[in-house]
This record gives structure tokens, C-alpha cells and sequence, in this order.
């Protein structure tokens, strides 16, 4: 390892006087080619290393054992992890360099995905998010740290350019707050793929801040459009899951965004990261087995994210505990008894005061029952015939008839939590009875079919009844797994085990793998698609930290459910409330969290904007304050080019308008070269405009318009939430803020290019927004 010594000298003294600066440029260069290439030496030999003694620990005979085969596939899980880890950081291993000078020296430090030593443990290469390596992020012009850093830009493997920073607050200017400025606009500038990369080579300290402040507590960061908000939570997320590996490894993180496109954007993040035991859920999916679908009402969407409505449910479990309005007359062997209203009052107060679910208190309300209805039947045949009969046999009796166990399930029935809420909806008497509270409009808007789809609003409602419901197992009710539900479990479980024989491929261990290896491949397969599975299966599951993306969405019910995910209340809750846009989106931070954390969250704000150019960051703040929100415009980091506004005449039907979008489109589609081109308009006219743009443009329109990575993709506003494209043709703008959710959902569809914006409208424009002469 001479060379590693060799190369990994300070910056400090390496030009001299003799050499010209494209001379000393070339010679650092030259050297940090060098050890790059040290650096991707041993990452190969590491690969075979865990290859090979996967393929032993696999190959190994446990006898049968369980605590042997136990132990196997325990080593296997590590050997698997640390290969998976390595495979997934090939992609710009190493980004940086930062030297040092202290009382103990100097020291050169390379700062990459994963940390990486020699075999005799000499330091190679620092993970990004050790301590040791903060300071590649933190140093800045006003605070230099004593460090000089250098950012490395590799070409595959090889490096391309260097860039250092100048770290010398004599040389700042005003704005000196950007790190590596060459090696960020050149990620900024470059064409967007329709998936979200990692920012770990540019990170800025503001963001680096965030990403290393502590796990406990709930930690928000607001920031206007394209502030990095969303990168800066999943480098949080994988700066957690290192630093507090022990801790999270068995509890998890959750990551929630709002729609499962947007999860599908971000969702190659982590694995670049090295990270992939994270769970992801959209807010449609927060309840398992459930996928929500859209609540287009906005009046029922505001009532069932109050608060409120967890009262109404409560009501809507009580409504299920019924006494019948008669005594009734039951038969059972050759008895005849007498139920009597007050009998079964007695029996479910009682039962409700054990404080336990619905379906567990079933069971003491059952008992009290045939308990006290044993004894008044005992009592009578006593009177009448002197008999004394033993109390159990006569339960048992009892329990046996039909029209005993009949009356009693209609007072007290076991329930699922989908049937709870159907049914609330769907019956008027519930529906009346738990909603009494609110007008005999509110209740018409929200009565619906029995068989109706459930919500993204019911999600919380599911999961609110589920916990005052609790297991219907609970109520002595066998869940059997529906055909569905095995039929998924077998198709996970192929895919998991066509992924191992994938990476095993990968790793060339190909044709020496036995028959057992793959079943044991098999088992490892399920086991560990039920680590990240269960917890996201598991209603109960109690994470370790949960991230929430676009949180300024979430309804107060949604918080609920969160809450309840995570007992510890460690949160990163990241979002900005001027880009609110549904019908109960927060008004403040303090609005959406006060009811569960009351004040106690840390409140931090970015304020640098990486994605759209100022030009078009202008614009769109101009139209959002023209209408009256109030918003602190982060500062954009790239100019770029204005909007381009196309205003039609207000007798321009529909076709005349459909018609300019698509020759517009076309000529983004050319502008951009290669990169994205999102159609942003209401939702109502994506269809028509979906097939006039497959027409022009056959084979580079996606099928279904949510696949954002196609060339061009129609969406609207809500689904552009979160996402950016290379350029954005903006539909009938007036049209977004009346039909959508007001100027919020302009403010967000203006705010989603990294290049170039066209709008066009017939009719007038909304306020701030005038054709371009
Ligand atoms: N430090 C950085 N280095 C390189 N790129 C960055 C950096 N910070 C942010 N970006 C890029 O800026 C763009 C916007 O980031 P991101 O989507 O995280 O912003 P956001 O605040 O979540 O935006 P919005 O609120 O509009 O959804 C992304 O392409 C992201 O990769």
C-alpha cells in the first residue's frame, strides 16, 4: 500500500515556484487519479471477498440444525447487506478531499459513500456522514475550519476535474455561501431523468445542518420550491440509519410522501446511499391493505380531517353496542327465558368500562350475559320446579342455542375496521347517529354506497376505528388470508428470490449454487422481506423515526395516525406551507403539530433555491403574492431564462388551445435535447390532452400519464407536487387556481422546472401573469 502513502499528501506545498498552473493543475490531477483508482481496487476486492465467503457461509452444512442453519443465515444476512452496500456505490464513490492542519499534523482525508480501509485497516476513504467528514460540508468562506477541500468529478471511474474551494474570508464576496459552486450547477444544469439522485457530493452546510441534527424530537424545515427539502430528508434519513444503526436497525424509519408517483421519484435515493431497510408509504397507503383513493369533494375532505372526527368514530363503535328497544323471548334446549333490556344495558356498561376494544370487551360483555341470564334462568326453574341446576351447565346451554348466540351478536358484533366504516357511510342510522354533530347537507355529502371505494381521507378513519376496535382476533374471529393477499405474498417472494439469484449472477457465483443454497436463499428471501415488510404490514409497528415529506398537506387526522407510528416522536417533518394546496392544508407549523407536540419542535428554514431559475422563481412569486400568500421567495442559485407567456384570445375554444399546447410541447421537447417535459393542467383536461400529445408525438407520451418518466408527461398540479422537470408548458392557468386548490397549486406547477417555463391561457391570466410581448 506505498501508494496510498504516496498519494495522500497534504494539498499545502504541492505546487513550487518552477511549475505553471495548468502544470500543477495536471500533477494534481494525475495524482488524484492515482488513488481513485486505489480507492475502486479495493472496493473490487471487497465484492469478491463477500462474494466468496457468502457463497461459503451458504454452502455450509448446518446438519439440520435449527441454531446452526440459524446462525448461517444470520452471516449470510450481514455478508449479503455489506454486498449490496457495495454494489450499490460504484456510481461516484469518492466526491471530495479535505485536508487538514492541527497540533497533531497535517491530514488528508477522502470523503466518499462508504466508508473503505486496507487490510491492515489504514483508513482509505471516509463514509460522508462520520464525524470526520463533516467539515467537507461545513466549511465555509466565513467559517474555514481550518480545512481546504477539493471536490472531485469522476467520469465513471475515472476523475474528470478538480475543483477546490476557496475558503478564505478575505476572498468572499456577499453571496459566498455556496460550496463546490462548479461541481453543484454542474448537477443542477444536467437533464433530469424522471428519478431523484442524491445531492452526498454537494451537499451545502445549511442542508448539512439539518441532515446531522439529533434523532430525538420532531425537527421541521420549511423552505420554499426546490430549497431541498426533499433531498435534505433522505440524507437525513440515511444519516440516522448510520449513526443510530443499532437503535433504528430494529425499529425502522418510515418515509411518507403524498402520492405513491412521488415515492416512485424519490425511491432510488437510498439504495445509492447504501441504505435499503427504510420503509415508504404514501398517505394513501398508510393503513395496510388499504389503498385510498383521491376524495374529490373538497367539503368532505375538510370534514374528515378534522380532528373532530375521532370522536366520530368513537361514536360511530358505541352505535355498534346496542340494547335491543324490548325485552325479548329466547329459547334454548327446553328452556324458555326472557333477555331483558336492562340485562343487556348492565352487561355492555360494564364491558365498556373494561376500557379494552370493541372486540375484546365482546368477549366480557358475552359472559356477563349468558352469566346473568343463566342465573335468572336458574332462579326461575328453581321457583318452578325446586331444581337447583348447576350455573355452568346452564351457560352452556345457553351459549348452544341459536337464538341466544343470535340476540347476543346483534347487541354486541365482532367488527373489522372496513366494515365499520362502509358501513357508517352507507347506513343512515349511523351515519345520523355519529355525525350529529353536523348539518343534514354535510351528512347528505358524505352518505355514500356500502361498496363505494375507501379514501385517502377514510385511511386515518380506518386506522382510528382499528385501534378502538382492536384484533378481531381479539373476539375469538379466525382471520384467514385472502386469495389476494397469498397470491401477493408468492409474487413478492419470487421477485425477492429472482433478485438474489440476480445479485449472485452479479458476483459470478453462477453455476455453483446448489439446490439447497436456493432454498435457503428462499427463506432468507422471506425472512427479509419481512423485516421491511412487516413494519409496513403492521398496523401496530412503532418506527424508530419517521420522515414526512410535503408535510404542510397532511390533515390533522393524517398527524394522528402518524403520531401513533411513532410513540417516540422523533420526526423530520420537512415542507412548505406556501405550497399548500389541499382543502385542509396547514396554515402554520404551529397549527399542524401544536395539537400533538404542543410547541415543542425545532423549526429550521433553507433558503437557497436549486431548482428553478430565478427568472421563473420571480414570476411565480410575483403571481402568488399577487394573490394574497405569504411567501419568503428563497434566494435562486441559477438565472436562466422567463417564463414565456402565451395568452389566447378569450373566444379560443378548447381545441384552438389544445392545439397550441401541443405544438408547444413539441418544440420543448427539441429545446430540451434529451430531457423532460411536464404538461401541467387541471385535472379534467389531462385526458384530452394526453391523446393529442401521443398523436403528435407517438411512442414519448406514457400510456398512463403518471409515469413521470416518460419525455413528456401530462399531470396535474397535485401529482406534480414534489417532482421537476427540464421544462414545464403550464395549461389555462386561471382554470388550475379555480378548479384545483387555488393559487398554492399555480405556485407549485410554476416552481417544478430546472430550465425553461410556456404557459399558455385563453381568457384572462391570473394577476401577475401577463403575455410576453
Ligand atoms: N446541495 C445540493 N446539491 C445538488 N443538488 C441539489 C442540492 N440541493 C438540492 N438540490 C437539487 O435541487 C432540486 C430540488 O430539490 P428538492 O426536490 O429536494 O427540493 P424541495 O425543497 O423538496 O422542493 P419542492 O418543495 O418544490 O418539492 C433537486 O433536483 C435536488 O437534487
Amino acid at each position: 500500500m506505498t501508494e496510498v502513502a504516496n498519494t495522500t499528501r497534504s494539498l499545502a506545498g504541492e505546487g513550487t515556484a518552477e511549475t505553471t498552473p495548468s502544470e500543477r493543475v495536471e500533477r494534481q490531477l494525475k495524482l488524484e487519479r492515482d488513488y481513485v483508482r486505489v480507492l475502486y481496487s479495493r472496493l473490487d476486492d471487497l465484492r469478491e471477498e463477500k462474494s466468496a465467503e457468502l457463497a461459503k457461509v451458504r454452502r455450509t452444512d448446518t446438519g439440520g440444525n435449527h441454531q446452526s442453519r440459524s446462525e448461517r443465515d444470520a452471516f449470510a444476512t450481514h455478508y449479503e447487506d455489506r454486498l449490496a452496500q457495495l454494489n450499490s456505490v460504484d456510481n461516484r464513490l469518492v466526491f471530495g478531499r479535505l485536508d487538514t492542519t492541527g497540533e497533531d499534523g497535517e491530514h488528508t482525508r477522502y470523503i466518499g459513500r462508504i466508508g473503505l480501509a486496507t487490510e491492515d485497516h489504514q483508513r482509505l476513504m471516509v463514509d460522508w456522514r462520520a464525524r470526520e467528514a463533516a467539515a467537507f460540508y461545513q466549511a465555509t468562506g466565513r467559517h474555514p475550519m481550518g480545512v481546504r477541500r477539493r471536490h472531485l468529478i469522476l467520469d465513471g471511474r475515472e476523475v474528470s476535474a478538480i475543483e477546490d474551494d476557496v475558503l478564505d474570508p478575505e476572498m468572499l464576496d456577499d453571496d459566498g455561501v455556496l460550496q463546490g459552486e462548479g461541481a453543484l450547477l454542474a448537477a443542477l444544469n444536467s437533464k433530469r431523468t424522471g428519478r431523484m439522485t442524491d445531492i452526498v457530493s454537494t451537499i451545502q452546510a445549511e442542508q448539512d445542518r439539518i441532515i446531522r441534527a439529533p434523532l430525538p424530537g420532531v425537527h421541521v424545515v420549511q423552505g420554499g420550491p426546490g430549497t431541498g427539502k426533499t433531498a435534505v430528508a433522505l440524507h437525513r434519513a440515511a444519516y440516522l440509519l448510520y449513526e443510530h444503526r443499532e437503535r433504528l436497525r430494529k425499529s425502522g424509519v418510515l418515509i411518507v410522501g403524498p402520492s405513491s408517483s412521488f415515492l416512485w421519484y424519490i425511491d432510488r435515493v437510498l439504495p445509492s446511499l447504501g441504505e435499503t431497510g427504510v420503509v415508504m408509504s404514501s398517505l394513501a397507503d398508510l393503513y395496510p391493505g388499504v389503498h385510498g383513493v383521491p376524495e374529490r369533494d373538497r367539503e368532505v375532505v375538510r370534514i374528515k380531517a378534522d380532528l373532530h372526527m375521532a370522536e366520530v368514530v368513537r361514536q360511530a363503535v358505541r352505535d355498534r353496542q346496542k340494547v335491543p328497544a324490548q325485552d325479548q323471548v329466547l329459547h334454548a334446549d327446553s328452556y324458555e327465558v326472557v333477555l331483558p333490556r336492562k340485562l343487556v344495558r348492565r352487561a355492555r356498561d360494564k364491558a365498556r368500562a373494561t376500557g379494552k376494544p370493541h372486540n375484546e370487551a365482546r368477549g366480557t360483555f358475552v359472559k356477563i350475559v349468558l352469566r346473568d341470564l343463566a342465573e335468572s334462568l336458574g332462579e326461575d326453574l328453581n321457583k318452578r320446579s325446586g331444581n337447583v341446576m348447576d350455573r355452568s351447565y346452564l351457560v352452556e346451554d345457553l351459549r348452544q342455542s341459536p337464538e341466544v348466540r343470535k340476540a347476543i351478536n346483534l347487541c354486541w358484533l365482532p367488527l373489522s375496521p372496513e366494515t365499520l366504516v362502509r358501513q357508517l357511510f352507507a347506513k343512515r342510522r349511523y351515519l345520523d347517529s355519529a355525525f350529529r354533530d353536523y348539518s343534514a347537507r354535510e351528512r347528505a355529502l358524505l352518505e355514500r354506497p356500502a361498496d363505494a371505494p375507501l379514501t385517502v381521507s377514510d385511511v386515518p378513519l380506518l386506522d382510528e376505528a382499528a385501534e378502538l376496535l382492536g384484533d378481531l382476533e381479539g373476539a375469538g374471529v379466525r382471520i384467514t388470508t385472502t386469495e389476494a393477499e397469498r397470491a401477493k405474498a408468492t409474487e413478492n417472494a419470487e421477485k425477492a428470490l429472482y433478485n438474489m439469484h440476480q445479485s449472485l449472477e452479479d458476483v459470478g457465483v453462477d453455476g455453483v449454487v446448489t439446490a439447497a443454497d436456493l432454498t435457503a436463499f428462499n427463506e432468507e428471501a422471506e425472512h427479509r422481506m419481512t423485516a421491511v415488510e412487516a413494519a409496513h404490514a403492521d398496523r401496530t409497528w412503532a418506527y424508530g423515526h419517521v420522515v414526512v415529506d410535503e408535510a404542510q398537506e397532511l390533515t390533522p387526522m393524517q398527524w394522528r395516525v402518524l403520531m401513533r407510528r411513532c410513540p417516540m416522536k422523533s420526526f423530520t417533518v420537512v415542507g412548505d406551507i406556501a405550497q399548500g394546496g389541499s382543502a385542509s392544508a396547514a396554515k402554520s407549523w404551529s397549527a399542524a403539530l401544536g395539537p400533538f407536540v404542543k410547541d415543542r419542535f425545532e423549526l429550521d428554514e433553507l433558503t437557497v433555491n436549486y431548482r428553478t431559475p430565478a427568472a421563473i422563481a420571480d414570476a411565480a412569486v410575483a403571481v402568488a403574492r399577487a394573490a394574497g400568500l405569504e411567501i419568503s421567495a428563497p434566494k435562486a442559485v441559477r438565472d436562466g431564462e422567463a417564463p414565456l407567456v402565451t395568452g389566447l384570445p378569450q373566444s379560443a375554444g378548447d381545441e384552438s388551445l389544445t392545439q397550441a399546447v401541443v405544438d408547444q410541447t413539441e418544440a420543448e421537447v427539441d429545446a430540451v435535447e434529451g430531457g423532460l417535459v411536464a404538461v401541467i393542467a387541471a385535472e379534467h383536461r389531462i385526458g384530452a390532452l394526453g391523446s393529442a400529445l401521443s398523436e403528435r408525438l407517438p411512442g414519448k407520451v406514457g400510456a398512463g400519464m403518471r409515469r413521470i418518466d416518460n419525455q413528456v408527461v401530462v399531470l396535474s398540479p397535485w401529482d406534480a407536487k414534489g417532482l421537476e422537470f427540464d421544462s414545464v408548458v403550464l395549461v389555462q392557468p386561471a382554470e388550475i387556481v379555480d378548479d384545483d386548490d387555488g393559487v398554492g397549486s399555480l405556485y407549485v406547477a410554476m416552481t417544478r422546472p430546472t430550465q425553461r417555463l410556456r404557459v399558455i391561457g385563453s381568457g384572462e391570466l391570473p394577476e401577475g401573469l401577463s403575455p410576453s410581448s
